[in-house]
């Protein structure tokens, strides 16, 4: 939680303003932040100085492991998070490849599920991973990544959250995960509980201990209409001692996380926080 103030405070301080054409609107922005979690040690990384709704995170995660292409399946497992980039955004609602309502496109697990080969077919990459790292293999390349660049004109939004490369070592899982660009205020806060989350899953389906999730953000911004709350009231708070996040202990497998895991199977212990903050999101 330390260091996503000190994120906040840098780009408060530090920032340039950056023009955003897809928005519209200003960006303050800096470039290059490194964060770390210690999910052997449970410091659950939830922002504590506005109420995070945590569950909608771990919702995306779910629908990211699962392949989901569609902001209704997203909203079924517990997060509207989708619906305005699916269907509130000139450019994609013009898109041929957009197939209805609430299609998202080619994006997230959806590629990385089906990642497209050049010469026909597709490689489910997760699953990949998962084989590996449950025999022990660490290919010093067990990636889990989004970034396609031949399928950007066919999703609603690229990837930001792009890439997980997980290791193992000496017993240990590690994550590496790496973000092109990040909504500090909304994005990134449920971004934290998605690497964390994301290691801790992988770790008891593979039957490793968890290590570490390292998450590299590349451009970190807060768009102008989210300043004033951010400066005058999100950063003048004390944060809380960092909650605990359990897992249902009976989830072991990928397949259980394909079929009947739910957000009931996840829950915050020791969660105190300041009052909420509404921070304006754009499409
Ligand atoms: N501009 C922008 N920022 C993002 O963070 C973002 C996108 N676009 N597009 C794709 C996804 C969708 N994400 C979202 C979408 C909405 C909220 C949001 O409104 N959060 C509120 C309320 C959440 C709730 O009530 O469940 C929050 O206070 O966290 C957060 C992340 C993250 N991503
Ligand atoms: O998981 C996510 C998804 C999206 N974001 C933010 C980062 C940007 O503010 C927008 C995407 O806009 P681009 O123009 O494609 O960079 O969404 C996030 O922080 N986390």
């Amino acid at each position: 939680m330390k260091q996503y103030l000190a994120l906040c405070q840098r780009i408060v301080e530090q920032g340039k303003w950056v023009e955003n054409k897809r928005t519209g609107k200003r960006c303050l922005t800096v470039i290059n932040a490194d964060l770390a979690y210690n999910v052997e040690q449970g410091e659950f990384p939830l922002v504590t100085t506005r109420k995070s709704f945590w569950k909608a995170a771990i919702a995306e995660l779910l629908g990211y492991i699962r392949g989901y292409d569609n902001a209704a399946d997203f909203r079924q497992l517990g997060t509207k998070s989708w619906d305005a980039n699916a269907n509130e955004n000139e450019i994609w609602l013009k898109n041929p490849y957009r197939k209805g309502k609430d299609d998202m496109g080619l994006v997230y697990g959806a590629i990385g599920r089906r990642f497209p080969k050049p010469n026909g077919g597709s490689i489910d990459l997760l699953h990949q991973i998962v084989e590996d790292l449950t025999q022990g293999i660490d290919n010093r390349g067990e990636i889990y990544t989004f970034y396609h660049p031949g399928a950007f004109d066919m999703g609603c939004l690229r990837p930001c959250l792009h890439s997980h490369h997980f290791s193992l070592l000496d017993g240990v899982l590690y994550l590496n995960s790496t973000q092109r660009s990040a909504d500090v205020p909304l994005g990134l806060n449920w971004n934290m509980v998605q690497c964390y989350t994301f290691l801790a899953l992988m770790a008891q389906i593979t039957g490793h201990q968890a290590g570490i999730a390292f998450h590299k953000i590349v451009n970190a911004h807060i768009y102008e209409d989210q300043l004033e709350p951010m400066r005058d009231i999100q950063l003048t708070r004390e944060p809380f001692p960092a909650p605990t996040l359990k897992i249902n202990p009976d989830i072991k497998t990928l397949n259980d996380l394909e079929t009947w895991v739910t957000l009931a199977d996840f829950e915050v212990e020791n969660y105190q926080y300041h009052p909420s903050i509404q921070y304006p999101f754009s499409v």
